[in-house]
This record gives C-alpha cells, structure tokens and sequence, in this order.
C-alpha cells in the first residue's frame, strides 16, 4: 500500500489550523482549529470529514503551539486518523517567511530548520510559531518528510523594480533588506483558479489577486508569475489589515520614537497590532464593522474608508504594473464574504472597465465565481482561497519525486 494521505498544519501567531487529505481525489478526511493558544480559554475545533461524524469543540487552557499540535494529534487519533498512521505520506508546513533561498516547497532538514529560524526577526508573529509546528511534528513522525511550503516562494519572481526598496544598496544588501512579499501560496491558488474560471490557461492572462482577510495583501499576477505585490520586507507593508497599519511614512517611526518617546518594540507592536482596523475603530472584524456603519457609527465608517481607500489604490497601481488585466480576484475572510467591500474597491473605476453587478456581488456560495456585469473588460471574481489544499498538493508532488 503506497501512503497518499498529506497532514497540512498552518501555525499562526495564536493559533494552528490543520487538514488532513488524502491525495488521490484532494478530499479532505479532517480538518479543524485550535485558537487561542497562550490563553485560559483556547478553543479546539475538530471536524472528522471522513466519517461524516459532527464537529467536536473544547475550551480550556493550550500553554503553547507544542501542546495545541499534541491535541490536534490526539483528537485525529479518535477517528482512526493518528499520526502513526502507515498512509500518511508526509506532513506539509506553511511557512511564513522563506527569505530569497526558498522558491520552491523544500523538505526540512536542519540547515533549512536553522534558515527558518535565522528569519525570525523579519516574521516574529510567524516564523517562531510554524518552527515550533515543524519541531513537534517531526518529534511525533521522525520517520516521515516534513515539508516547509513558504508564503514568500511565489514572489520570487518579482523584478528586481519591484523588489528593492530605494535605499542604499550596500546597506541594503548587507541585512538583505529588500520587498519579499507573503500569502503566496494564495496568490497562486487564487491566480491559477482565476484563470480556470475563465476558461483560459494561467499563462493567457494578468490577473490582480486581493486576498483580505486578517492579514491582507495584493499582488499583480503577469501570465501566471508575480511581478508585484504589496507586503514588504515584512507582513507589514502595503493594504490597511485587521491589526496592521499597512503603509505609513517610515519617519513616522522616527517621530513617535522622538517626539513620542515611544521605544523600538513599543512601536512594533504599535503598528503590528494596535493599528489597522482595529487601531483604527477597535474592531478588526469587518462583520462588526459592516453592523456599526448600519447603526450610523462615524468611527467604523471611517476606518471602512481608509481601508477601501488604500485597496483602490493597489487596484489602480497595479493595473498601471500589468498595463492589461483580465480580472480583479477577491478572496480570503473579507474577500470572500464582504459584498460591501467588493463593491467599494471597485466603486467609480468603471473608465478601468471595471464594475460589479449588484445582484451577482450579492450572491454567496464557495464556488469561484464572476460578479462583474455580462460583457465587461475586466472579470471581477469571487475566488475562494484553499491555501492548505495548495501546500498538500505541493508536499504530495515533492515527495512522490523525491521517492
Ligand atoms: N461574513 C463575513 N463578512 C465580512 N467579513 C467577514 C465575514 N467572515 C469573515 N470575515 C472577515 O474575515 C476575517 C478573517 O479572514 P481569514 O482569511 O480567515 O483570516 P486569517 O487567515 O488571516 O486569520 C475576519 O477577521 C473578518 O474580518
Ligand atoms: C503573512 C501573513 O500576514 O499571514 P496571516 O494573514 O496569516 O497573518
Ligand atoms: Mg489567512
């Protein structure tokens, strides 16, 4: 019996998201959540796919990302699906930031473990999470490859226009302070899938991808390679997000660490996770955003608008980037659900070609599907994100090569 069956752990800063499929149909067997780690009332949600059986939920404390991965452990092991299992062919880890080395899905050893860790300072929400998730991992299977699948790898490709930052280049290049841009694996999910939607071929169109969910990032997709997108050096830079800033002046940091008397970390969680929507309004759920501007809040409205603002322009500079798009892409938690902001990106750039129809953008559902009006220039799409059935589908490839 050959293994076909691909565990997909995604560990981010406070929680892990898991999946476990098997690779000869993609279908999913298990999946589920933990949240909360670090805190008294962290959350297990369990959903055993393969048996049709109902979730399972339990709260109570999960110290940390060794614990939250040795429970998810357990609860598979409740439907025959363990980790010991002798048709798990490996284990595919999201990992955030893989620097310039990493461009394609990588089996881990312990130069690759030592690269992820010597990246901790440019993803230090991300990186320490998914190596504790590769640690404990590899502790419960020692025997099975581990596959790292980076948010970074599909910007590789980005020119080097687009990648450097205007700044001196021996300083630069010394600390590799340069743009390498994260939600990779989505931005190829979702450009691949455009694509498709529209019956043509990855490589036969330019695509603009707006994943926006609690992270947030865009990027220009020329015949199937990224020339552009909008997170930096770090998940910070480029679209307003839940928690971060996004774009800011960089003398902004100079001002409140001078005049503001704000120290270097103080700043960093400042921007990391004091600003964005929440920052902005003290919500970072576009649910709760959307039901205070129906109650008449000024505060939510506002922050609504500076983060369509800042969308629009990401739309209209990377139009510019492809000089021809044939479809704008929303997805992600707000991409996928938010018929208000879909209509506000795209409000007033029908001179671009582009538009949404009302009743379209109306319509729900986790099919892929066009909500721009019949006969328009550019498509603009619902596309569903599956980033844990992108790396299964790259871990899977890798390890059949390499067997
Ligand atoms: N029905 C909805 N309407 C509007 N926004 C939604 C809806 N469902 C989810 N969201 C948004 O999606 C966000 C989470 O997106 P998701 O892609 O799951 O984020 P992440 O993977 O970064 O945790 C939530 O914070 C919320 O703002
Ligand atoms: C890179 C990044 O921002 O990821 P997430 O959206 O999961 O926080
Ligand atoms: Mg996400």
């Amino acid at each position: 019996m050959t293994a076909t069956r691909v565990l997909v752990l995604n560990s981010g800063s406070s929680s892990v998201k898991y999946q476990l499929l098997d690779m000869r149909d993609s279908s999913r067997l298990a999946n589920g959540l933990v949240e909360r780690i670090g805190e008294q009332s962290s959350r297990l949600k369990h959903t055993p796919l393969a048996t049709g059986g109902e979730s399972r939920e339990w709260t109570g404390p999960i110290a940390d990302h060794d614990a939250a991965l040795k429970a998810v452990a357990e609860e598979l092991a409740k439907d025959g699906l363990g980790l010991d299992s002798p048709e798990l062919a490996a284990i595919g880890h999201r990992v955030v930031h893989g620097g310039k080395r990493f461009s394609e899905p990588t089996v881990i050893d312990d130069a690759v473990l030592a690269e992820i860790e010597r990246l901790i300072p440019v993803a230090p929400l991300h990186n320490p999470a998914n190596l504790t998730g590769i640690r404990t991992a590899t502790a419960l299977r020692p025997d099975l490859p581990q596959v790292a699948v980076f948010d970074t790898a599909f910007h590789t490709t980005m020119p080097e226009a687009a990648a450097r930052y205007a700044i001196d280049v021996e300083t630069a290049d010394a600390h590799r302070v340069r743009r390498y841009g994260f939600h990779g694996t989505s931005h190829a999910y979702v450009s691949r899938a455009t694509a498709k939607l529209l019956g043509k071929a990855p490589e036969e169109v330019n695509v603009i991808v707006l994943h926006l969910g609690n992270g947030a990032s865009a990027s220009a997709v020329e015949k199937g390679r990224c020339v552009d997108t909008s997170m930096g050096l770090t998940p910070l830079e480029g679209l307003v997000m839940g928690t971060r800033s996004g774009d800011t002046d960089p003398a902004v940091i100079f001002h409140l660490a001078r005049v503001g008397g704000m120290s270097i970390d103080e700043i960093d969680t400042l921007l990391n996770k004091k600003s964005g929507l929440i920052g902005l309004c003290g919500d970072n759920d576009m649910r709760e955003i959307r039901r205070r501007i129906d109650e008449g809040d000024e505060g939510a409205k506002l922050a609504f608008d500076i983060y369509i603002h800042r969308l629009k322009k990401y739309i209209g500079a990377y139009y510019a980037v492809l000089g021809h798009v044939d479809a704008v892409a929303f997805t992600a938690g707000v991409g996928e659900n938010a018929a208000p902001v879909r209509e506000a990106a795209v409000a007033g750039l029908g001179s671009l070609g582009l538009a949404v129809d009302d009743e379209l953008n109306a319509v729900r559902g986790d099919e892929p599907r066009l909500i721009s009006p019949a006969g328009a220039r550019v498509a603009v799409a619902v596309v569903p994100t599956d980033e844990e059935l992108e790396i299964a589908t790259q871990t899977y490839a890798l390890v059949k090569k390499t067997n």
